[in-house]
């Protein structure tokens, strides 16, 4: 038997949001075709407990299969809003998101801990194979009206390898079901797993691929994260070209268990709902999407041709459950995970780079195409730096790098500014970072074509569109802060605001 904790076992998982008051079970039948995810939808914008649709129309024997919605969503009380994502860490419900991203880092400074083979485990609990495998029978959710298909795939874990076996890559990456025995999903450039599909092109074959549906809750999150970036030529700086299954590991603290695939070499997590195998074509494409994506729209008609996935074999736990993040508007997976992660990366890379930043978080409010940086003023004035010079530094540094592909604006802000109030932020840029000349674009990077102003904008979909606005002010690069806000903390004697917090009940007003 798997590790039975929520953060290393799916099913544990959900059973840990039913116990926390934070799931609800729908045991009526609802029809996968766009009613599951319409409720998903309602829930990510009220913040609500994720839905559990026990009784999908379609739903085939073995219990195959069930859907849980907003894996990794918000919670609506302020004091625990990140607890279903802290579950993904065996974090408190109370943890913040700074605890959260803190810990997805911590492994960068610790030892990998490789992952342990075991014989067999849940996911091989039923098997189906060659023509038993009707995709189209399954009851995979059609997610937004105008998608261009049924979106079986937003939160499973791709399984990809290198050719020559050094590296392990696991990723997230949409797919829609093609046909009866084919998916067809986004392998986009830098991606990761776009990169490890070039290496299989290069050798001729096909990529064996596996895909697995309701992972170790640890695990998915570091799916999710652009961790270092690996050099095909096995020239590996630093702590690259780590596999995800050790950077669990490591801030777990425990191994995961991996089991072999059937059809393939490829290792699974023991415990995984449900495991597609087969392998990533390297000439076979056909239309996918539109799809309602991580910026809220959808583009009806908007067709692309994209890999092709063939499917060989699937495994599956009794009663299996289909982790869906029916994305788009705020606040869902794309979100609270896709854009945090990268923050957490990219100021990473920045201190790495010997840049003072203390902090980083991409605001929802910008749906997460920005990240703010704070900085360090007191190492800020160190540096002897100016403006003109540090945007430029940062900006060349970051979205040359790819933890900064998705993000669009990089705001510069001092420590007096919280990077993840959304409202401290606003604050900062609207008030301290002149437009035009406090900020210095980049029109020679790599642009996110996913970016409604990129894909169906004016210029290159693919190039450019950046910028480093600088929220940092002349004085904190210089004498320090010459200004104070005119706000409670800022602007009242301590003993006044003791006073005035002391009698706030008895004058007549609900608590803070
Ligand atoms: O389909 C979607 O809504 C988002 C796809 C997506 C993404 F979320 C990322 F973080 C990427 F880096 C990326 F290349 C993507 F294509
Ligand atoms: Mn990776």
């Amino acid at each position: 038997m798997s590790p039975t904790s929520p953060h290393m076992n799916f099913r544990s998982f959900v059973e840990a949001l039913r116990q926390d008051g934070d799931l609800v079970s729908i045991h009526r039948q609802v029809d996968p075709h766009l009613e599951a995810a319409a409720i998903t939808r309602l829930v990510y914008e009220h913040d609500l407990p994720a839905p559990l649709f026990e009784n999908l129309k379609g739903a085939q024997k073995h219990g195959m299969f069930r859907i849980l919605g907003a894996p990794a969503a918000l919670r609506k009380d302020p004091a625990t809003r990140y607890g279903r994502l802290a579950r993904h860490l065996a974090l408190p419900p109370t943890a913040s998101m700074k605890n959260i991203l803190d810990k997805m880092l911590s492994a960068a400074d610790q030892a990998p801990i490789a992952p342990t083979i075991v014989p067999t485990g849940e996911c091989k609990e039923n098997i189906i194979e060659g023509d038993q495998i009707h995709l189209e029978q399954l009851p995979a959710p059609f997610i937004h009206k105008d998608d261009g298909g049924k979106y079986i795939q937003t939160y499973g874990m791709h399984v990809v390898q290198s050719p020559d076996g050094k590296w392990t890559n696991w990723s997230i990456a949409r797919a829609m079901i093609k046909d009866d025995k084919h998916l067809v999903g986004l392998v986009i450039e830098p991606q990761h797993i776009w990169q490890i599909h070039q290496l299989w092109k290069k050798e001729g074959r096909d990529c064996p691929w596996a895909l697995c549906f309701g992972v170790p809750p640890a695990a998915i999150m570091a799916a999710s994260m652009p961790i270092r970036t690996y050099d095909p030529a096995g020239n590996v700086a630093g702590a690259d070209g780590v596999s995800e299954a050790s950077y669990v590991g490591s801030y777990t603290g425990e191994s995961l268990q991996l089991v072999k695939c059937e059809t393939n070499n490829l290792h699974v997590p023991a415990s995984t709902e449900i495991v597609f195998e087969g392998t990533l074509s390297i000439t076979e494409r056909a239309p996918e999407g539109p799809f309602g994506e991580m910026h809220g729209y959808v583009f009806p008609g908007d067709t692309h041709d994209w890999p092709v996935y063939n499917v060989d074999c699937i495994t599956h736990r009794d009663d299996a459950i289909l982790p869906m993040s029916a994305c788009g508007r705020l606040t869902d997976e794309t979100h609270t995970l896709i854009g945090a992660l990268a923050a957490a990366e990219i100021a990473n890379v920045c201190r790495q780079a010997g840049l003072p930043v203390k902090d980083s978080f991409s605001p929802f409010e910008s749906q997460v195409t920005w990240v703010a940086l704070q900085f360090d003023d007191a190492k800020l004035r160190a540096m002897k730096t100016n403006s003109q010079e540090l945007r430029e530094k940062v900006g060349n540094l970051v979205f040359n790098h790819k933890s900064g592909y998705t993000i669009h604006r990089l705001v510069l802000v001092g420590d007096d500014i919280d990077v993840y109030d959304g409202k401290d932020i606003m604050w900062a840029f609207s008030t301290r970072c002149r437009p035009g000349m406090d900020e210095t674009f980049f029109e020679d990077v790599k642009g996110f074509p996913l970016v409604p102003y990129m894909s169906h904008g004016n210029g290159s979909p693919v190039k450019g569109g950046k910028v480093v606005s600088d929220a940092l002010m002349p004085s904190e690069y210089t004498t320090g802060r010459d200004w104070v806000a005119a706000d409670f903390d800022n602007s009242y004697p301590e003993e006044l605001k003791n006073q005035v917090l002391a009698q706030w009940e008895n004058d007549g007003f609900a608590p803070l």
